[in-house]
């Protein structure tokens, strides 16, 4: 599934109707009748309802559900926001239809008395106020009747294409925006259903085909088992660890050695042949009777010397297939040169995470080293404003555009977790991806992304099936995890979660 902006959604219209030749009156009342359909499976029997009508094409769609809503027997309160002179030619056409099945009510300036008491009075409303092509700024009178909308607790509110006030692209709100409790859009998801505080305002939601058609392929998808599930296959009977990857992970400084363990753990239960954790010099005795399959070495902050105990050394006469960088990994003198020289050194894929990205981020001209490794981080979003210099603030509230930009800038791939974590390329493309649970924040279960990335890439999976496999599969084995409070979710749980939910989605 892709997801479109409004740009695309504005090509997609013009391309189905100019190019194509289907009417757009065809694609409104395709797109109308969804709606209604959807009420009409919530709600069999007729109900009382309002449906709330802008003057633009959104408002278009609302003319045809108030007409089949009629049909089937509602109470229908139509209520006009605007001038209907200015009507579109699609809008006037159902409009004028509507008008043979009932009459309409004109929000006038002088007050919002009628309105408000049929708004008291109804069982569902309809928000068909503005949709895709909503400007900033909700204009008077419909900043009132958002308001009003919001304050009419027993009605369920269903919004067409997109909750009124919210902005598609950014999924911000204009001041305010109409809380939907389910939301029926055309042709594909948007942004705002996957950022805050848009989605908050979107309720359930479902995508309806109305026949359009996009001449270019989005730039966006929606990550989903078909994307990587080729690359989940069983094991052969002849299979043999050697065949499965060794994935080395640095990190586990002084405290933070339950970071490399959880990692090198989902590392394992993702199927890895061999995990290797080395942590600081002094920290391996401990970590040493903590683990069970690991293999453990130390490192030392001076350690790029090529003395046998060194990790250059080991790099250069082990075979590993991935390396994960950060976990517990600390700051320490010297953390740049180590960094960059352990860097240059690594020819397969490097995944750079927590204290990595820190030192990154106070050390950017790291990327400018002639490194050979693919590249991929797995910011939190404090860590990605770390590594923009600006705020995690402002990192929320431009996710998409953060994460698009910062890997089409350094060549990595960006993992940006939260709610929805975003994976963007550094061909521009970005997948978002819809798994996971709030059960899932929580410390540690960001180590055990990491260590499902490298377990994959260890395996030898492309790193884009392996990315988008581990970031979906790790939000499965959050929400599997929840069998009683979901605050009480060890990170243990979370691990023992993954067989399931790889088993699921093996063929
Ligand atoms: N794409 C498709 O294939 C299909 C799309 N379809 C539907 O079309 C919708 C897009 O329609 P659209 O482009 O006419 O925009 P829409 O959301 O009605 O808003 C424009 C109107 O709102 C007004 N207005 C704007 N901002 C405002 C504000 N802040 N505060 C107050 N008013 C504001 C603006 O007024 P103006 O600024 O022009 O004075 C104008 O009247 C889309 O969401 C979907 O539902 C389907 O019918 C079938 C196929
Ligand atoms: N509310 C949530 N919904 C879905 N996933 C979440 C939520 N909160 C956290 N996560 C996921 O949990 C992980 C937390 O990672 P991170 O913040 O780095 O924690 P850690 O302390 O383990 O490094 C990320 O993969 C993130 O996407
Ligand atoms: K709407």
């Amino acid at each position: 599934m892709y997801l479109c902006t409004t740009e695309e959604m504005r090509e997609l219209d013009r391309y189905t109707i100019e190019t194509i030749g289907i009417p757009g009156t065809v694609l409104m009342e395709r797109a109308g009748l969804a709606v209604t359909q959807a009420i009409l499976s919530r709600f069999p029997l007729p109900k009382r309802a309002i449906v709330l009508i802008g003057t633009g094409n959104n408002g278009g769609d609302g003319w045809v559900i108030a007409r089949h809503l009629c049909q089937s027997g509602w109470e229908v309160k139509a209520w006009l926001l605007g001038d209907p002179s200015k009507l579109p030619a699609d809008a006037r056409c159902f409009y004028d239809a509507y008008r043979h099945f009932g009459s309409v009510s004109v929000l006038s300036a002088q007050g919002m008395d009628g309105l408000e008491s049929d708004l008291e009075d109804t069982e569902v409303i309809v928000d068909a106020l503005l949709g895709t092509g909503a400007k900033d700024g909700l204009r008077f009178p419909i900043d009132q009747v958002v308001q009003k909308v919001n304050q009419c607790h027993r009605a369920w509110t269903i919004a067409v294409d997109l909750p009124t006030g919210v902005n598609a692209d950014t999924g911000k709100v204009m001041d305010q925006a109409i809380y939907a409790d389910y939301t029926v859009t055309f042709a594909y998801p948007k942004w705002a259903f996957y950022l805050y505080p848009g989605a908050d305002y979107v309720g359930d939601w479902d995508v309806v085909e109305i026949g359009t058609v996009l001449p270019v392929t989005p730039k966006v998808q929606v990550n989903r088992p078909s994307l990587w599930d080729k690359a989940l296959c069983h094991r052969s009977p002849w299979s043999h660890k050697g065949r499965f990857g060794h994935l080395l992970v640095i990190g586990g400084a002084d405290g933070m050695l339950g970071a490399v363990r959880m990692a090198g753990a989902a590392a394992y239960r993702c199927g890895t042949g061999k995990v290797t954790l080395t942590v600081p010099q002094g920290n391996e005795q401990s970590l040493k009777g903590a683990v069970m399959q690991e293999m453990v070495w130390s490192w030392s902050g001076d350690d790029y010397f090529a003395d046998e105990s060194s990790l250059s050394y080991r790099l250069r006469s082990e075979q590993f297939s991935a390396v994960v960088i950060g976990p517990g990994l600390g700051r320490f003198p010297g953390e740049e040169k180590w960094l960059g020289h352990l860097l240059e050194q690594i020819e397969h894929p490097v995944i750079l995470d927590a204290d990595a990205i820190n030192i990154l981020a106070d050390h950017p001209h790291l990327l400018d080293l002639k490194i050979a490794a693919p590249l991929i981080c797995t910011p939190h979003p404090g860590e990605m404003a770390r590594l923009l210099r600006t705020t995690t603030q402002d990192v929320e509230q431009r996710r998409n555009e953060v994460a698009r930009e910062y890997a089409m800038s350094t060549g990595m791939v960006v993992v940006l977790k939260g709610r929805f974590t975003i994976i963007a390329f550094p061909d521009g493309r970005q997948v978002v991806n819809p798994s996971g649970h709030p059960a899932l924040a929580k410390a540690g279960s960001g180590d055990v992304l990491t260590g499902m990335i490298g377990a994959w890439l260890a395996q030898g999976v492309s790193i884009e099936e392996a990315v988008l496999m581990a970031v979906y599969l790790h939000g499965k084995a959050g929400e599997h995890s929840v069998t009683s409070a979901e605050q009480s979710v060890s990170v243990d749980e979370i691990l023992a979660a993954l067989g399931p939910v790889i088993q699921q989605y093996s063929f």
